[in-house]
């Protein structure tokens, strides 16, 4: 089997080493490189994994995952650099830094993938977008999405889209999170209980989220089979329109994208 390494075990980091765990690879085909040494502790009792330095891991791995924050990135690349060789697949899940960057940062002949990941691969139900770079063979290309296929649903896409996808599934948690937080804030001031407006909300989600799912109807189709004529539906949507929170989403997502788009300049 081969030797994957993940660079960078925070959040996301922890989230894949916990689903690549999970769905069977042995933990010593595993390493980390982690920096801060209480974190890599934790890691080394919560998994039996191998925590090593940066350089030892690039060095040992076939695959190396990128699993720091974007800032980072220039940092963990100069250090790991001497020691890559072409041959090894180098993963980045972080968020507006191109497969280009990295590519000028490491020796000609390494792979490079880029990956937009999720938090909900947490629980098995990711959704990955990866983007080939240009030194990258169907069977890298591959790899990355086999590491990816572990915690959830993986697509190809063109890097262009890279950006836009950022906006969409890798931030989108944490609109539904905040959508979740304000309709319980919602319930609370219309009298209920905060655990019953938390169980009411989180089932409606679930439920909602299934039917888009397993049903494949439109989302304006479903929304108009709960919309009876002069009911209450509709007078909640009118003031969620009266609010704008259409065109909110929109702003919202064209900021993501542009903050993406942002973060490879290093800023
Ligand atoms: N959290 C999320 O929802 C998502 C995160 N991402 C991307 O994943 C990457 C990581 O994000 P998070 O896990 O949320 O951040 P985080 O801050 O939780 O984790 C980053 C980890 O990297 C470690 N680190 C920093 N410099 C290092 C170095 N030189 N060597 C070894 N380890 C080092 C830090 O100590 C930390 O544990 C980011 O680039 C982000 O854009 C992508 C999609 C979703
Ligand atoms: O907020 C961020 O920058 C990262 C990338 C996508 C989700 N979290």
């Amino acid at each position: 089997m081969s030797q994957t390494a993940i660079i960078g075990a925070g959040v996301m980091g922890e989230t894949l080493l916990s689903g690549l765990v999970r769905a069977g690879r042995r933990v010593d085909d595993l390493m980390v490189g982690e920096k801060r040494s209480e974190r890599a502790r934790e890691l080394e009792e919560r998994y039996g994994v191998a925590v090593v330095p940066n350089v030892e891991a690039a060095a040992a791995a076939d695959t190396v995952m990128l699993v720091v924050k974007p800032q980072d990135m220039a940092d963990v690349l100069a250090e790991v650099a001497p020691v890559l060789r072409p041959g090894q697949l180098l993963v980045s899940l972080a968020a507006g830094i191109t497969t280009g960057f990295i590519e000028q940062r490491v020796p000609e002949g390494v792979a490079v993938v880029r990956v937009m990941p999720n938090t909900p691969a947490l629980v098995d139900e990711g959704m990955a977008a990866v983007s080939p770079g240009s030194h990258c063979s169907e069977a890298d290309l591959a790899e990355a999405e086999s590491l990816m296929g572990s915690v959830g649903r993986v697509v190809r896409i063109p890097e262009r889209q890279q950006d836009a996808v950022t906006a969409i599934s890798g931030s989108g948690p944490a609109y539904i999170f905040f959508v979740v937080e304000s309709m319980i804030e919602a319930g609370v001031h219309l009298g209920l209980p905060r655990a019953t407006a938390s169980d009411l909300v989180i089932q409606t989600l679930v439920g909602s989220a299934k039917m888009l799912r397993e049903t494949g109807t439109h989302p304006t189709v479903l929304r108009e089979q709960v919309t009876s004529p002069a009911g209450t539906t509709a007078s909640a949507l009118r003031e969620l329109e009266i609010h704008r929170v259409r065109a909110a989403f929109l702003a919202a997502m064209e900021a993501a994208r542009d903050r993406s788009r942002a973060l490879a300049e290093g800023s």
